[in-house]
C-alpha cells in the first residue's frame, strides 16, 4: 500500500523534520524541494513532501504555491493531505498559516481541519489553546523577538482567528486526555457549533495519538511534525502501512558543517564543536570589506578535510549580529552570508565533501538551491526532527538540515556518531 499522505511544508528544515517523523513511524518518504518542474515520481513511497519556502512570504504567494503543491500531490494519487508549519506556529497576523490552510480546505472541501503544532519531544505543547516552548508561553519563549515572525500571543485560537475567515474553536485537554471516544464526541460537537478550524490541546505523544485517530476521516490535517508522525503511526496500527526502518544513508566522502543559524541552541553547538576540531569563522564585516572571500574560505577548509569534518560558520551572538546588521542592513547581511555559505558548500562539494550538515532554515535553503538538490529520501535521525537525507541525483550527498533551535549541545558530534 502506498500514497497515504501528501504533505506540504512551509520551509525546508521543517520538511526534513516532517520526513523524520513519518519515517520513524515506518513510512517511505520522498521529499521534493520546491515545486517540481517534472511530474513527481512517487512510486513506492507512502508519503511525499513538497517543501516550499512559504513561511514568511506574502500570504497571496504562499497560497498560490501551496495550491500548486496540492495539485501536484493530487495528480500522483494522494487523497489525504498534511500542511506542515512550525511547532512554534511562526506566522504574522496576516498569515500564512490561516490563509494557506483556508485555501487548501476550500479546495479539498474539508469540513473540519485540525491544527496541532504540539511537539512534546522538542518541548512544544499546547494547553487551553496556548502554545508553550519548554514550559514558557510562546510570547515569553524568545519567539517574541523572532526577526521575521515575532510571536507575541500564545493563544492560538486568537492568533489563527486573526488570520482566517473560518470559525476557530478549541478541542480542550479535558476531552483529549480522556481518550478517543470523548475526544471524538467533543470534536463532533465543535463542528455542530459551526467550528471548522480546530486548535487541539496536546501535552504528550499519547494525546497526539488520540487526535490522529479522531482525524481519521479528515482529508486535510495541519500541524507540526509530531502530529504527522502520530498519523503515520495510526496508519500503521490500521495495517495500511508495513513498518520498515529508514534506509541507511551513504556516508563516504569528506564531511563539512555549515552554520548560519544564530539561535541560542546553535551557538552552543558551534561552541562545543569549535573546541574539538577545525572551524573557520565567516565575519560579515570582513567579507563586506573585501578582506575575506569564498575562495579563501573554501581553500582554508579544504586543506583540513583529510583530518576530519570541518566547520564553517557565521553563527554569532546577538551583539555581533546586531553590529553587522547596523553596519550592512539586516537583509543585506543575511543575503550576503547565505550566499557565501551556499557558495562555500558548492566549493567544498567540488573538493570531495559528500556529507554536509547545515544549520539554520534560511541557510539550508540557500545551500540546497546552490547545490541544485531537487529530491531526497529520508534516512536515520541525528536528533529529534533532524534526519540525514540522501539526494536522489548525482553526486549522491548525505545532507542534514537542522532547524535553528533543534538538537542538544553535542549535535555536531552526534551527526558523525550516527554516520558511523
Ligand atoms: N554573524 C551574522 N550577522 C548577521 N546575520 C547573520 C550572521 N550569521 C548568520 N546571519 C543570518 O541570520 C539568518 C539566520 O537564519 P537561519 O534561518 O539560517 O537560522 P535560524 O533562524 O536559526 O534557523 P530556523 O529558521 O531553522 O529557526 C540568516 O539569514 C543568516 O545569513
Ligand atoms: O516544527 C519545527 O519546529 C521545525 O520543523 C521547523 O519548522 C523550524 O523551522
Amino acid at each position: 500500500m502506498s500514497r497515504l499522505l501528501g504533505c506540504i511544508a512551509d520551509d525546508y528544515t521543517g520538511a526534513t523534520d516532517l520526513g523524520a517523523m513519518l519515517s520513524r513511524a515506518g513510512m517511505r518518504v520522498l521529499l521534493h524541494f520546491g515545486l517540481p518542474e517534472n511530474p513527481l515520481n512517487a512510486a513506492g513511497y507512502d508519503a511525499a513532501i513538497i517543501a516550499l519556502k512559504s513561511r514568511s512570504i506574502p500570504a497571496r504567494d504562499a497560497v498560490e504555491q501551496s495550491l500548486a503543491a496540492l495539485a501536484v500531490l493530487r495528480s500522483v494519487g494522494f487523497a489525504r493531505f498534511f500542511f506542515k508549519y512550525c511547532s512554534t506556529f511562526d506566522s504574522t497576523d496576516k498569515g500564512n498559516i490561516g490563509p494557506v490552510a483556508g485555501a487548501l480546505a476550500d479546495t479539498l472541501d474539508a469540513s473540519r481541519v485540525f491544527f496541532c503544532p504540539s511537539f512534546p519531544e522538542n518541548g512544544r505543547t499546547v494547553y487551553c489553546g496556548h502554545l508553550f516552548v519548554n514550559g514558557k508561553p510562546l510570547h515569553e519563549s524568545g519567539m517574541e523577538r523572532h526577526p521575521l515572525n515575532p510571536m507575541t500571543d500564545a493563544d492560538l485560537v486568537r492568533v489563527l482567528g486573526r488570520q482566517t475567515k473560518q470559525t476557530v474553536g478549541l478541542l480542550p485537554y479535558s476531552a483529549v486526555e480522556v481518550g478517543f471516544g470523548p475526544a471524538e464526541t467533543a470534536a463532533d460537537e465543535l463542528v455542530a457549533q459551526g467550528v471548522q478550524f480546530v486548535i487541539a490541546d496536546a501535552l504528550k505523544d499519547l494525546h497526539l495519538g488520540t487526535l490522529a485517530f479522531v482525524a481519521e476521516r479528515d482529508v486535510l490535517m495541519t500541524g507540526g511534525s509530531a502530529f504527522a508522525g502520530a498519523i503515520a503511526q495510526a496508519c500503521h496500527m490500521r495495517r495500511e502501512l508495513a513498518f520498515r526502518l529508514p534506509d541507511a544513508v551513504g556516508m563516504e566522502g569528506y564531511a563539512a558543517f555549515l552554520s548560519g543559524s544564530c539561535s541560542a541552541a546553535t551557538q552552543r553547538q558551534v561552541a562545543a564543536f569549535r573546541k574539538a576540531a577545525f572551524s573557520r569563522a565567516v565575519d560579515p564585516l570582513r567579507l563586506a570589506a573585501g578582506d575575506d572571500s569564498v575562495r579563501k574560505i573554501v581553500d582554508s577548509a579544504a586543506e583540513r578535510l583529510a583530518d576530519g569534518p570541518v566547520m564553517v560558520y557565521s553563527t554569532a551572538d546577538l551583539a555581533a549580529v546586531g553590529a553587522a546588521q547596523r553596519e550592512l542592513g539586516v537583509e543585506a547581511a543575511s543575503a550576503m552570508l547565505e550566499d557565501t555559505l551556499a557558495r562555500v558548500a558548492a566549493g567544498l562539494v567540488e573538493k570531495g565533501v559528500r556529507r554536509l550538515v547545515l544549520a539554520g532554515g534560511e541557510t539550508s535553503g540557500a545551500v540546497i538551491r546552490e547545490l541544485g538538490v531537487e529530491a531526497v529520501r529520508i534516512g536515520p535521525e541525528i536528533a529529534p526532527g533532524v534526519p540525514w537525507v540522501e539526494t536522489l541525483d548525482e553526486p549522491r550527498l548525505a545532507l542534514a538540515l537542522k532547524s535553528g533551535n533543534f538538537g542538544a549541545d553535542d549535535f555536531f558530534f552526534r551527526a558523525l556518531g550516527t554516520a558511523q
